[in-house]
C-alpha cells in the first residue's frame, strides 16, 4: 500500500551485460524521481509528457497510459507487445530507447528517449518535398533501423512518417511498436563467437508470417490485404511508400477513403509526378512489388544506386543531418 502512494516502484531497465547478453537491471524509479513538464502529444490510449530525472537532470519523454482506459479498450496485449519489443531493441540509435517502465495504481509509465524534432511527417509537410540528398540520408537511417529490427526478429508492421521521430540532431528514431510482431523463429547456429548477435532469420516455416490486421491504410502491404499476413518484406513495402512520399510530397496510394486506397494498393495503381528523380523511381519500382518474395531484399536495397556513397552501420549515425532544403 505504502509504495503505491509514493508512486515509487521497481523500474525495469534492459542493458547489455559485459558478455554482450541482455541483462535486466531493477532500478527503483518512480513518478517521484521525475519532474513532469509540458505535454508533448496525445495518443488514443496515451499521453506523452516531457520529464526531467531529478537526480541526473536528463530529459525524457514519458508515455503515460491510463490502466482503466487500456482495459476498457482491450489494449493490454498492445501494451505488453510495445514493452517486449522495445526491451528487445535496446542497442540501436534509430530506435526510440525505453529506459524504464513503472506504474502506480492509476497509470503505466514508459520512460523513453526524448525526440525534440517531432515527427518526420511534420518536417515533410513544412518542406513539402525533400531533395535527393535529404531523402538519401533519412532513407538510409530508416533502412539501417529496419535491418536491425529484422535481424532481431521484429517486424514493425506500421512504419509511416508519423512513427518516425527526430531527435535534437535531426536523426531518426522509429517509435510505436504496439503493433509489432516478434518472430519466434529458431536461432540459427549463431556466429556469436565473433561477437555478432545470433541472427534470427525467422526461418521457422510459416513462422516468418504474422497474422492479425494492423497498419495504416496508405502504407499497408498488399499481402496484408489479400492473405492477412505480414512478413519482413511488408516493412520494405512501407519503406518504398516512405521514399516515394519524401520525394513526391504525397504517399503513392491515397484515395478518398480506406477501401479505395486498398483497391489502389492491390491493383498497384500509382503514378510518379513529373520531375521525380529517375534513380529514386527505379528503387521505388523494385520495392512496390505486389509479390513480397520478389521485392528487393535488404542487402540489394543498400547497394542500390540511390544509396551510392552511403556509409552503412554506425558511421551513418555519426554524420551531421543535411540541412533540409
Ligand atoms: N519519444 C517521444 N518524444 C517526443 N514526442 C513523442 C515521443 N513519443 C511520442 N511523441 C509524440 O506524442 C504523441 C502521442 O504519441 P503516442 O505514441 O502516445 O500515440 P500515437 O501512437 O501517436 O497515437 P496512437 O496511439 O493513436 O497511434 C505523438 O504525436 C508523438 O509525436
Ligand atoms: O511486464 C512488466 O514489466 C510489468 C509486470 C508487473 C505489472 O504489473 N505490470 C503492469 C501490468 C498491467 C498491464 C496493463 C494494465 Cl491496463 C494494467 C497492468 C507490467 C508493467 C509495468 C509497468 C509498465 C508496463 C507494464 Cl506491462
Amino acid at each position: 500500500e505504502e509504495w503505491q502512494d509514493r508512486g515509487a516502484a521497481v523500474g525495469v531497465r534492459q542493458e547489455t551485460g559485459p558478455d554482450g547478453k541482455p541483462v535486466t537491471r531493477y532500478i527503483k524509479k518512480g513518478v517521484r524521481d521525475f519532474s513532469f513538464g509540458q505535454t508533448l502529444g496525445e495518443g488514443s490510449y496515451s499521453t506523452v509528457v516531457l520529464a526531467t530525472d531529478r537526480q541526473t537532470l536528463n530529459e525524457y519523454a514519458i508515455k503515460i497510459l491510463d490502466k482503466r482506459h487500456i482495459i476498457k479498450e482491450k489494449k493490454v496485449k498492445y501494451v505488453n507487445i510495445e514493452k517486449d519489443t522495445l526491451n528487445r531493441l535496446t542497442d540501436h540509435p534509430g530506435i526510440v530507447r525505453l529506459y524504464y517502465t513503472f506504474q502506480d495504481e492509476r497509470s503505466l509509465y514508459f520512460v523513453l528517449d526524448l525526440c525534440k524534432g517531432g515527427e518526420l511527417l511534420g518536417v515533410l509537410k513544412r518542406m513539402s518535398t525533400f531533395d535527393e540528398e535529404c531523402t538519401r540520408f533519412y532513407g538510409a537511417q530508416i533502412l539501417d533501423t529496419i535491418d536491425y529490427m529484422h535481424r532481431r526478429g521484429v517486424i514493425h508492421r506500421d512504419l509511416k512518417p508519423e512513427n518516425i521521430l527526430l531527435d535534437d540532431q535531426m536523426h531518426t528514431k522509429v517509435t510505436d511498436f504496439g503493433t509489432a510482431k516478434i518472430l519466434k523463429g529458431k536461432r540459427r547456429p549463431d556466429d556469436s563467437q565473433n561477437g555478432m548477435p545470433p541472427i534470427d532469420t525467422g526461418d521457422v516455416p510459416g513462422e516468418e508470417r504474422a497474422s492479425s490486421f494492423v497498419g495504416t491504410a496508405e502504407y499497408v502491404s498488399p499481402e496484408l490485404l489479400t492473405d492477412k499476413s505480414a512478413c519482413k518484406a511488408s516493412d520494405l513495402w512501407a519503406f518504398g511508400c516512405i521514399i516515394f512520399q519524401l520525394l513526391a510530397g504525397r504517399p503513392p496510394f491515397k484515395a478518398a477513403n480506406e477501401y479505395l486506397t486498398f483497391q489502389k494498393i492491390v491493383n498497384l495503381e500509382y503514378e510518379f509526378p513529373s520531375g521525380f528523380p529517375a534513380v529514386g523511381r527505379d528503387l521505388v519500382e523494385r520495392l512496390l512489388v505486389l509479390d513480397p518474395t520478389r521485392r528487393l531484399p535488404m542487402e540489394h536495397i543498400k547497394n542500390h544506386e540511390f544509396f551510392r556513397g552511403v556509409t552503412w552501420g554506425r558511421g551513418l549515425w555519426k554524420q551531421k543531418a543535411p540541412r533540409l532544403k
